[in-house]
């Protein structure tokens, strides 16, 4: 039973997935799953691959090895692909028709009935806006049609590719919302982001992957997980870190200038820190305890398989 309920959950699974475009190595052996209701962030930096890997799963460009199962492979890729609502480039739809217009022959070319235009056109915030041609759209606007359209057959997953590129701040918060809306309607959302706050923000699990190499996968919340570290100063330096190597809370031990940088393994907390120093002898004259931003700790992770 309990097996069924988690195939039906897996809404994509990517195995050892590789493309090379020549010379490039665009994506290098990547796996991941894609359960049933979560938001999904593809992370990482210009070029890393991301739009690569969206672009495979879409059948729009050609794996070198390695392969993905839409559905649990219950069904070809082609049929898969129907519950799937994708917008991987800049949308594009006829000018001089209106938004209606526009979506009513969205439905045509996908064979879906035409009776959810309205509910997506709100959904997105423009179907008092639904009469208005496409070019006289801003560009969040535009988007958002391309939004609208991509749910027009209530699709299992939405996918986007660097949803609030080239947005203004109001746009930008616009389309966030409505991410974060379509979520909570329970439909799966799988985008490409470079940029950690938008993760931060929309999703709940996320990919790291620089130069097409995973370097992180998991909920976003425990990309966090970092319990900090100590910034330790002592007229004993030597005595300090040998206190500090025998702690048994404590890894990564450095040393910048006269200051020890003391990371932790788990938690602990300063009182405790200063007691065990000065029940062994030593004084401090400095203690600060801090702990990485995620920005911080995103750059490290996407530095750390340098050259
Ligand atoms: N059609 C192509 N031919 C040759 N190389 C390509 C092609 N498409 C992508 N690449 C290369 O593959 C690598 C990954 O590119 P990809 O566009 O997937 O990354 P990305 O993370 O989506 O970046 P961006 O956000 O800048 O689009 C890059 O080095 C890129 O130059």
């Amino acid at each position: 039973m309990l097996k069924a309920y988690s195939i039906l959950n897996k809404i994509l699974q990517i195995n050892n997935l590789t493309k090379k475009y020549g010379p490039v190595t665009a994506v290098k052996d990547l796996s991941f799953t894609i359960e049933k209701g979560n938001v999904y962030g593809i992370l990482g930096p210009n070029g890393s691959g991301k739009s690569t890997t969206l672009g495979v799963v879409l059948n729009v460009v050609n794996k070198t090895s390695g392969d993905f199962k839409w559905f649990d492979g219950r069904e070809s890729t082609h049929d898969a692909l129907k519950k799937v609502g994708a917008i991987i480039e800049r949308p594009n739809f006829y000018p001089y028709m209106t938004a209606a217009q526009n979506l009513d022959l969205v439905c045509k070319i996908k064979n879906v009935a035409p009776d959810k235009i309205d509910e997506k056109l709100e959904l997105v915030g423009l179907l008092d806006r639904k009469d208005s041609k496409f070019r006289t759209f801003s560009l969040g606007m535009k988007q958002r049609l391309a939004i609208a359209s991509a749910l027009l057959n209530d699709p299992e997953i939405l996918i986007l590719d660097e949803p609030t590129n080239g947005l203004d701040p109001q746009g930008i918060h616009q389309i966030r919302e409505i991410i974060t809306k379509i979520a909570q309607d329970g439909t799966t959302i799988l985008l490409a982001s470079h940029l950690l706050d938008e993760v931060e923000k929309v999703c709940t699990h996320v990919v790291i992957i620089r130069k097409g190499e995973k370097l992180y996968s998991g909920p976003v919340d425990q990309m966090n997980a970092s319990f900090g570290f100590f910034e330790l100063k002592a007229a004993e330096t030597e005595k300090l870190h040998r206190l500090l190597d025998e702690h048994p809370s404590f890894g990564k031990i450095t040393q910048k200038g006269e200051i020890l940088v003391a990371f932790l393994n788990e938690p602990l907390e300063a009182e405790a820190l200063n007691k065990y120093l000065f029940e062994n002898g030593l004084v401090l004259s400095q203690l600060v305890k801090r702990k990485e931003s995620l920005e911080e700790q995103f750059l490290q992770l996407t530095n750390q398989i340098s050259a």
